[in-house]
């Protein structure tokens, strides 16, 4: 059972910065919740678009509820010409993190949030928008295709795979790719969401605070773990390569990315939903290597250090498996946590006072101003 750390020292760790009603972490007996209901229960038997209509409208959607937005949301998936040839423009070594920054921050100068009353919608438009965005680059730069940025999926994670593979997917990857979208969906006052927070009381537009966030996401030590797990996993041939390669890191005292958490004490329930996840699809391509070599790691670093493995580290062997290149693992934690972070925005909105926290001084005392001539 995830439970939460007894917290303390830097990083405002332990520190109530405020009030949500979206999520709960690591309190005893439920190890996240979303607006009260168990994030297992809910990768069980839930489409991540009724998750996202939770998050965002407060309820989870009726059949006809949920069936209009996912009609919505299909509606909004094209991408303007004007954004498309932003994309063109974007080199294909460039960081697919930093195009989903520009391509966020593009359509808020052409599509604008003119006042709060569109914030929905805009959400909303950019849940639909997200997976265009990232492949529309993707695939121009890599291939040089033009894609067709509408599908015929009616999933949000069936219209990515769709488009980044350029055919239908499989009825076992958009469930994989469903479930992983609900496990990153919100994650209360994480790095990236209490960035956007930050953002929204100053009372800015809501594309400054997904932007701002997107850039918090980036870090390997938050969002970009699932890309440098994958990249450490590869490195391994044999699971007991990846004992002695973990025992190295660990002499070096390197972070090994994908373990631990800030909140989480002995483990992260979304964990163990990936990871059998991810074992399916490993029997589904027959893979004899990466998934023993995550094994093994995550059974060593437990043995020497009481780490486990956060969302992060079985999400690279479950997106590998489904064909996802590295480089696009965490711009599809953005297509997922769009939806948390847009919630906080709203709910900071709705009782606002500017965040402005204290420093304690640690520079020279006061001292006389003397002129350049004199120095
Ligand atoms: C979806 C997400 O964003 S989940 C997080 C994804 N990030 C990662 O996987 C990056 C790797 N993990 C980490 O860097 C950290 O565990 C964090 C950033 C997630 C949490 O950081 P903290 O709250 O500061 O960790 P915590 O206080 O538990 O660290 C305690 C000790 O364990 C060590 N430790 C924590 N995680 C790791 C790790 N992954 N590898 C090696 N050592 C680690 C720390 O260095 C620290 O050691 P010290 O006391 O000797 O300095
Ligand atoms: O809560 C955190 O610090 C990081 C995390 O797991 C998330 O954002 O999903």
């Amino acid at each position: 059972m995830a439970e939460a750390k007894v917290l303390s020292g830097a990083g405002l760790r332990g520190q109530v910065a405020g009030q949500t009603a979206l999520s709960t972490v690591g309190q005893a007996g439920a190890g996240l919740t979303y607006r009260g209901y168990d994030v297992r229960e809910l990768a069980a038997d839930a489409q991540f678009e009724e998750v996202a209509y939770l998050l965002l409208y407060g309820e989870l959607p009726t059949k006809a509820q949920l069936a209009d937005y996912q009609g919505k949301l299909s509606k909004l998936r094209d991408l303007p010409q004007a954004l498309k040839e932003v994309l063109e423009r974007i080199p294909a070594d460039a960081h697919p993190m930093d195009v989903m920054r520009t391509g966020c921050s593009f359509l808020g100068n052409i599509e604008p949030e003119k006042d709060f009353s569109e914030q929905r919608d805009k959400t909303d438009r950019l849940l639909a928008a997200f997976p265009a965005i990232m492949c529309y680059w993707y695939r121009f730069s890599h291939d040089g295709k033009r894609i067709n940025c509408v599908t015929d999926e009616q999933s949000i994670g069936g219209h990515f795979l769709h488009l980044l593979h350029d055919k239908k997917p499989s009825e076992l990857h958009v469930k994989v790719m469903n479930v992983s979208l609900i496990l990153y969906a919100e994650h209360e006052f994480n790095a990236s969401t209490f960035t956007a927070r930050v953002c929204a009381s100053t009372l800015s537009d809501l594309y400054s605070c997904v932007t701002a966030a997107i850039g918090s996401l980036r870090g390997p030590l938050h969002g970009g773990a699932n890309e440098a797990a994958m990249e450490m996993i590869e490195r391994f041939s044999s699971p007991e390569e990846a004992i002695k390669g973990t025992l190295g890191m660990l002499e070096r005292k390197d972070k090994i990315m994908g373990f631990g958490h800030a909140i989480y004490k002995d483990s992260d329930p979304r964990n163990e939903v990936i990871k059998g996840w991810s074992k399916k699809l490993a029997d589904e391509v027959g893979d004899k290597v990466l998934f023993a070599v995550s094994e093994a790691i995550d059974k060593t670093m437990w043995e020497q250090k009481k780490l486990f493995p956060n969302a992060d580290f079985y999400h690279a062997s479950a997106y590998h498996f489904m064909g996802i290149p590295t480089k696009l693992f965490t711009p599809i934690f953005v297509c997922s946590r769009l939806t948390g972070w847009a919630a906080h925005v709203f709910e900071q909105r709705a009782n606002n006072r500017i965040i402005r926290p204290s420093a304690e001084y640690t520079g020279v005392e006061q001292r006389k101003f003397v002129p350049i001539e004199r120095r």
